[in-house]
């Protein structure tokens, strides 16, 4: 025994006389039952060696050779324990380190990543930007359907918002989330809803997209149903019908798209249980803030009451004050902007035209037809009597002219939207009942026959040319009585790359409540004959 583990005490001198009881005891034992101590102190140091725990070595303790003197008591067999323990915590400690480094490599390597893409993002640990689609399957799992579809649309590769918002609500993060119109917000929040819910089930509703519009909440579900294509997803569009009658408990249902106000008519009626719901999703946030709207919502936020919910804002504005009130309800939730927040598409070729007064408008407007009518083109107006009467003006025009306010009925503007869809209309007058979110492909001019009520509204009309990264032009007539509002759509424009006359900078902001003049009535007709 003595010789088989002198090798152990090489360049040590054992003083038998001094521990000549140690040594007896222990020959004893060894002998009497051969017994192999178990590695307890390895097993102790390793059970408590948990991942990301940095341990630390004394690391002057391990080079110098103890004598054996200073030991007192101590096992050949502990000895070797204490070289495996070393070993085992340098091998930690080593992990440790190369996970670190490789952490902050991975960090560095997403900030220039998020810089290219010009994504802006605030929080606590915030997961990497997706670099491709296919990412999707190696880092989430996602089904072959859902990438097929992606293809199918000729979505090649994710926009800014849908690499940095999808990974963070994959992640089961809250999120504020501020792009550019146009830029795929939709997909970005459709995406992870498809991927939690995996399959159709009949449990009640698991999902809820709300938007401020019927129009709105009707193109979303038509998005949701294309993206899930090949997977039999219950996705229900909140009809005013469904809202009076429908009971939900016996209408499978996994993902809802409504206004807010018909989903809380629902639950109000107790047809409607939300508290199942997984992912709530509020499209257009800050319209949905504002008052009027806000109260409906607070009574949706609260009948979601499933605790490990979800909840994501979207806008292409998100003003600070509906982030603020936003954060009271949110838990951790990630900031993700694209570009610069409350900013025009850069896409869009922006231009200020002033007319005079109103009767300058139509003369300009017709003028502008006459020269170059390059539909299909969308013209605002502030309300929805100024839009039937720019559409009285312009129907024998033509120009295949077609109006949508919210004195239509629901079909009137399903078909006024359709129509402007597929070709038929060439100019759509609207009021800002269709300023928000509606996708209509390659809309080459956005007009802005009157001014806008507000910097936000003026974002989003003109956001509906310009998508996709395609090219769009926004023209803004402008009267005597805008000009004092002239300098905030000034900034819009120069902050996208847009040139603005010196002296229109030069004058001074003012704070902009809803802006909507008594405006003449549009009509070309001599007074005596109306
Ligand atoms: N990754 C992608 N590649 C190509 N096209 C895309 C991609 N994602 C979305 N699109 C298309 O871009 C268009 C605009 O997308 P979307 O309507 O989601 O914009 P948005 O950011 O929600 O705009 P808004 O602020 O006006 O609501 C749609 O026609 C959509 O099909």
């Amino acid at each position: 025994m003595e010789k088989d583990t002198s090798f152990l005490f090489s360049g040590i001198t054992f003083n038998r006389k001094k521990f000549a009881n140690d040594f007896a005891r222990f020959k004893e034992k060894k002998e009497s039952d051969d017994v192999v101590e178990k590695p307890s102190l390895i097993e102790n140091v390793s059970s408590t060696i948990e991942e990301g725990t940095v341990v630390r070595v004394d690391k002057k303790r391990k080079r110098k050779a103890a004598p054996l003197d200073a030991v007192e008591g101590f096992s050949v067999f502990t000895r070797s324990k204490s070289k495996a323990v070393d070993k085992v915590v340098e091998q930690n400690e080593d992990a440790i380190r190369q996970g670190k480094k490789e952490y902050h490599r991975q960090l560095e390597r997403d900030a220039l990543f998020r810089k290219k893409h010009n994504i802006h993002v605030s929080g606590s640990n915030i997961p990497s930007p997706l670099h491709s689609f296919a990412e999707l399957r190696s880092r989430y799992n996602c089904k072959s359907y859902l990438l097929r579809n992606l293809t199918e649309l000729g979505f090649k590769e994710p926009t800014p918002i849908q690499r940095q918002a999808i990974p963070v609500l994959l992640s089961g993060r809250e999120c504020f989330a501020c792009a550019p119109t146009g830029s795929g917000k939709t997909f970005a929040f459709i995406c992870p809803i498809l991927m939690k819910l995996k399959h159709a089930s009949k449990d009640g509703v698991r999902a809820v997209i709300l938007s401020p519009t019927r129009e709105l909440a009707a193109q979303t579900a038509r998005e949701c149903k294309r993206l899930s294509k090949g997977k039999k997803f219950y996705i229900k569009l909140m009809t005013k019908q469904l809202a009076k009658s429908a009971d939900f408990s016996k209408l499978p249902c996994d993902i809802l798209i409504s206004t807010p106000f018909r989903v809380q008519l629902a639950v109000r009626k107790r047809k409607l249980d939300l508290s199942k719901v997984e992912v709530l999703v509020l499209d257009e946030s800050d319209k949905l803030f504002e008052l009027g709207l806000v109260k409906q919502i607070d009574a949706v936020v609260k009948a979601c009451s499933n605790p490990s919910i979800v909840r994501s804002l979207f806008s292409a504005t998100l003003p600070d004050t509906v982030e603020d009130l936003a954060r009271t309800i949110m838990h951790d939730a990630v900031r993700v902007i694209i570009g610069r927040k409350n900013s025009a598409s850069e896409s869009i070729k922006q231009k200020l035209i002033f007319v005079g007064s109103e009767e300058g408008k139509l003369l300009a407007l017709r003028q502008s037809f006459a020269e170059s009518l390059n539909p299909p083109v969308l013209l605002f107006v502030q309300n929805k009597e100024r839009a039937k009467e720019l559409y009285n003006e312009l129907k024998y025009d033509d120009i295949r002219a077609d109006v949508i306010h919210a004195d239509l009925s629901e079909i009137q503007r399903e078909n006024a939207v359709d129509n402007f869809r597929s070709g038929k209309t060439w100019v759509l007058i609207a009021t800002d009942v269709i300023a928000r979110g509606m996708d209509f492909k390659g809309v080459n001019c956005v007009i802005n026959y009157d001014f806008p009520d507000s910097a936000a509204a003026y974002i989003h009309r003109i956001g509906r040319s310009g998508r996709a990264g395609r090219s769009g032009e926004a023209i803004t007539l402008y009267t005597e009585a805008d000009v004092p509002f002239l300098r905030n759509v000034a900034n819009v424009i120069s902050a996208s790359g847009g040139e603005v006359p010196a002296w229109i900078m030069a004058l001074s902001k003012k704070k902009w409540r809803k802006h909507r003049p008594q405006r003449e009535t549009i009509s070309t007709k001599p007074e005596d004959e109306e």
